[in-house]
């Protein structure tokens, strides 16, 4: 047997893909019991001259032009006279495809399978003759939801899905041109008039139905391969429009049958008669079987599973499947398939066996056994199924089945199938239509309605076999045998009786043998009504060269049709719509594969859902918690940004409070000083008053408030600058007195010169070190501040959020400002240093002055002394020359100090005026000093700073401008 899988192709006007017409019921000829006497020839036109046909002419050329007088020739596919679409070619290569709804499709590309077919359409009549059958009715047009009409006037209806019932045996007895077979013949018996036919008149009809027209019976005749088909012993005539075969030998008659297939007749053309409409049953929710009966070699496989060049019937069923289910959008659909064969009465899981096993070769498998079921019949277990999605999968696993199948050389065939093989295509199908507003909990979601499970039995028998050379070829043929004895058997007996069971029975009641054979009971259902069948009997008429092969063909031949007649008369089929299967339970339940996987995909997407929506939930999670961090690091920053900001604030706070409370203790030390009656001396420059008595004050101490100079009358005027040492003797004079009275506001104008000057030394020199402290603690903070501006530059910087320039440039103007209090400080403290310089060597001078002044007063008391001790009379006798010189001197050193009193008005009135014109400032603290204008001007200049000058001015005053390298020398 070949095992050549056909490549997938269709004609391109294919096979009407409209509704399976009526199976046509058995022909009026009389069936004599079991055997299929045959009728009455009335013409046998050519006896014993060979093979019979009808005419010369009888046997249609291999390409007849349509008949021009038909009117509507087949081979028009696409639309008909009424516009409707009739034919749609499909190609297994087209698959999948979008559904294109009910239209027809006529430019659909060739296909390889078109071979033949339009040569076949063409010829096929339609016989307008051809009238509707109101007595044999068919299953397909019965309990099925097609339409019984008769073609009247060439309306077809739309849905596609008419069918008619089976033609009377009466249909055209014409013989010319007569090639219709009987299905092809209802296949254009769609009359609109028909369509008058109301439902319930329909119903009445079908009601009467035997079912027969639910099984098809055809019998095809192979080509003999020497070719000398037509000239075989005379007694055959094969009539393929009658559906007739006739013999004239012993045992001869008339045998009819649905269809008959002379040897012209290719696969594409079987398939569409035998099988075509019934696969589309099997899509609408029928079960189907179609099985190849005959003797070995006569062309079961060729019809079953073709060639490449001309596909059978397995290949173009794969086709009209998938055709099928594209073109029903509505629904959809799981397709399962299994693939056993039955070989010396065991069954063996072509799926699941080894490809390439040898004939002998047993494979350890395990036992496959039949199990009935109320719901599925009976059916093999375990068996593999393979879920298939498309044509070319479906035929890949059929042709690996077929790899496994055994075969064998036998006399008549060089590669016998030695196996009953049984492709089953499971079809499962649902509605479409979404939602399910009233199911239940657990089919929510779920289309209304159940599933549908049918179906698809293709089945390829073993050639029976009379000798057998080998011993082997003998054991497998007595098996075939005997099966197919087996199945005669069950056919012949077949009958509508029932037993006590309601279990089918033959006419005594006795049960049928279904389990004498493992193809019987398979079969069980098949042939017991639960199915529509057709049956392809193989036959071959011809010598093959030898009388001795004509006899044996001869015997063969007329058991097959002898088989064919049985079958045809006593298989009665009810098969109705599979039952749509809801929830578990048989074909309903685990095995209903689509309810299966939608519950899965629907449990799976509610996972999924529920995933999604934690997932969800985490991402929101995960984003406020970013969210949350980010917040966080915003506020770490803004707060260290604030912290900074407040050190900064701090810092410059703490500055400021500490200058405030220096300027306040100066202050208070001023005015402490100024009130103070211990005459306390606080440093200098702090008196905001810069008038010649706060040049006094400015001489505070600092150090705590404590008297460290005596306040004692001076001689000196009150506009002394600095306090010169009392001379310890308090002056008699009432002027003096008040001076001193006066001069309580004024710094140690009479103090202790020496203390004062040594006091004023160690104010200025504390004063020193608390500015320098200070300024210390200024550079401090600023160096503290330029380092948290250039770590906040530089978080800025990292941070990507561009540089704070506003904070910068408040940064870089408090430095600056800070650099300007600075060097306004360090100026200070120049001007400072300076006059410390030179208040230190005004001291010197003063003490060298009063050093001085002392031993001239001494010198002059001692001259007084000695005058008055020496008598009046002498001394104002002579006119004391000694003592009226003292007095002199003591009368100019007096006006000499007066003179310094002046000097200091002046030099007060100088300062006032130099503070007037801008050339000096005078600070907050009362200091002095000079403009930054004229600072650069008074170095350039040859004049020394004003308070050199002024200093310079007390010095020259005090001493004289000629006594100064004396007193100079003296310290
Ligand atoms: N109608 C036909 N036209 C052309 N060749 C055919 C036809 N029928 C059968 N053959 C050829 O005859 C040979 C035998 O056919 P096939 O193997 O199909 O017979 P079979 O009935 O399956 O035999 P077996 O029962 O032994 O398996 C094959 O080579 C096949 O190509």
């Amino acid at each position: 047997m070949s095992t050549t899988l056909p490549r997938p192709s269709r004609p391109s006007n294919g096979p009407p893909t409209v509704a399976l017409p009526a199976l046509p019921v058995g022909k009026t000829r009389k069936s004599t019991g079991g055997l299929s006497v045959p009728v009455t020839r009335s013409t046998p036109s050519t006896p014993k001259t060979g093979l019979r046909t009808p005419s010369s002419t009888f046997l249609p050329p291999a390409t007849p032009a349509p008949t021009a007088a038909l009117p509507q020739p087949r081979s028009v596919s696409g639309f008909n006279a009424a516009g409707k679409t009739i034919r749609k070619t499909v190609s297994i290569n087209s698959f999948p495809q979008p559904p294109r709804g009910e239209g027809r499709v006529t430019s659909l590309p060739p296909s390889p399978l078109s071979t033949g077919v339009s040569s076949r359409k063409s010829r096929t009549p339609t016989t307008p003759t051809y009238q509707l059958s109101s007595t044999t009715p068919s299953f397909l047009n019965g309990t099925g939801d097609g339409k019984s009409i008769a073609r009247l006037g060439g309306a077809r209806n739309s849905d596609g899905l008419i069918s008619v019932s089976s033609p009377p045996q009466s249909r055209s007895s014409s013989a010319q041109d007569s090639y219709s077979t009987s299905a092809t013949q209802y296949e254009d018996l769609v009359d609109a008039a028909q369509l008058k036919l109301d439902s319930s008149t329909k119903d009445k009809r079908m009601s009467k139905v035997d079912g027969k027209g639910n099984v098809i019976v055809s019998v095809r005749v192979r080509p003999d391969a020497g070719g000398n088909e037509h000239r075989t012993d005379g007694e055959w005539m094969v009539d393929g429009r009658k559906s007739l075969i006739a013999y004239n030998g012993k045992e001869g008659g008339d045998y009819f049958y649905d269809n008959v297939f002379t040897t012209h007749d290719d696969n594409s053309r079987v398939y569409d008669h035998i099988a075509k409409r019934l696969v589309r049953r099997v899509m609408e929710g029928y079960h189907g079987t179609v099985f190849a009966y005959g003797m070995t070699g006569t062309g079961k496989t060729f019809s079953m599973q073709g060639t490449a060049s001309s596909p059978g019937v397995i290949p173009l069923a794969i086709t009209d499947i998938f055709s099928y289910i594209r073109e029903t959008p509505s629904r959809e659909f799981l397709l399962r398939v299994s693939y056993l064969e039955i070989y010396n009465e065991r069954i063996h899981d072509l799926l699941s066996m080894p490809t390439g096993t040898q004939l002998g070769v047993n494979q350890a498998q395990e036992e496959i056994k039949l199990r009935e079921d109320s719901k599925r019949g009976v059916y093999a277990s375990p068996l593999k199924e393979e879920i298939v999605q498309s044509p070319t999968q479906l035929l890949r696993v059929i042709a690996r089945g077929d790899q496994a199948r055994r075969t064998a050389s036998t006399q008549f065939n060089a590669r016998s199938s030695r196996s009953h093989a049984v492709v089953q295509i499971v079809v499962e199908s649902r509605e479409r239509v979404p939602g399910n507003p009233a199911g239940d909990s657990k089919r929510q979601g779920l289309p209304p309605g159940g599933v549908r499970v049918s179906t698809l039995s293709l089945i390829d028998l073993a050639g029976s076999e009379k000798a057998a050379e080998s011993k082997e070829r003998r054991q497998e043929g007595s098996h075939i045998n005997k099966s197919l004895l087996t199945l005669g058997t069950v056919i012949a007996k077949l009958s509508e009786t029932k037993d006590k069971d309601g279990k089918p029975a033959d006419k005594d009641g006795k049960h049928l043998p279904y389990r004498d054979s493992k193809l019987t009971r398979l079969l069980q259902g098949a042939l017991s009504g639960n199915s529509l069948v057709s049956i392809l009997c193989t036959i071959q008429i011809g010598s093959a060269g030898s009388v001795a092969g004509a006899n044996t063909h001869t015997g063969e031949t007329i058991n097959t049709l002898k088989f064919a007649s049985r079958a045809k008369n006593n298989i009665v089929s009810h098969a109705k719509r599979a039952e749509e299967a809801l929830g578990a339970g048989g074909d309903g339940g685990a095995r209903v594969l689509l309810e299966r996987y939608r519950m899965e995909i629907l449990e799976l997407r509610k996972e999924l859902d529920s995933q999604a929506k934690g997932n969800t939930k985490k991402d929101d999670e995960v984003e406020k918690e970013r969210d949350a961090k980010v917040e966080l690091a915003r506020e770490k920053e803004a707060h260290h940004r604030h912290e900074e900001q407040m050190l900064e604030m701090q810092l410059a706070r703490t500055a400021l409070k500490e200058r405030i409370d220096h300027l306040n203790r100066l202050i208070l030390s001023s005015k402490s000083t100024g009130v103070n009656a211990s005459g306390s001396y606080s440093s200098l420059g702090m008196n905001p008053r810069y008038s010649q008595s706060s040049m006094r004050s400015s001489l505070a101490t600092s150090n705590g408030g404590r008297p460290i100079l005596e306040r004692t009358a001076s001689m000196t005027s009150t506009s002394s600058t600095i306090g010169r040492k009392s001379s310890g003797h308090r002056s008699s004079g009432g002027a003096e007195t008040v001076l001193i009275a006066d001069d309580d506001d004024s710094l140690g104008e009479f103090g202790d010169g020496t203390a004062s000057l040594a006091s004023q030394n160690r104010a200025l020199q504390a004063d020193l070190a608390d500015k320098n402290r200070y300024i210390q603690t200024l550079e401090k903070r600023l160096l503290q501040a330029r380092r948290a501006s250039s770590s906040r530059t530089s978080v800025g910087l990292a941070s990507g959020k561009g540089i704070l320039v506003g904070e910068d440039h408040s940064v870089s103007a408090l430095i600056k400002e800070k650099d300007a209090e600075i060097t306004e400080l360090r100026a200070r403290l120049d001007d400072k240093d300076k006059m410390l310089t030179a208040l230190r060597s005004a001291a010197r001078s003063r003490d060298n002055a009063d050093r001085v002044e002392s031993r001239m007063d001494l010198r002059a008391s001692q001259l007084v002394d000695s005058s008055h001790h020496h008598g009046s009379g002498t001394a104002s006798a002579t006119g004391s020359p000694t003592k009226s010189s003292l007095a002199r001197q003591v009368s100019h050193i007096r006006k000499r100090t007066k003179s310094v009193d002046e000097m200091n008005k002046m030099l007060d009135e100088m300062i006032q005026d130099r503070v007037q014109t801008g050339q000096i400032i005078r600070g907050n603290r009362g200091s002095v000093r000079v403009a930054t204008d004229n600072r650069e001007k008074l170095s350039s200049s040859s004049e020394p700073p004003i308070q050199l000058q002024l200093l310079s001015k007390q010095r020259t005053s005090i001493i004289g401008p000629d006594q100064q390298n004396s007193v100079a020398l003296e310290v």
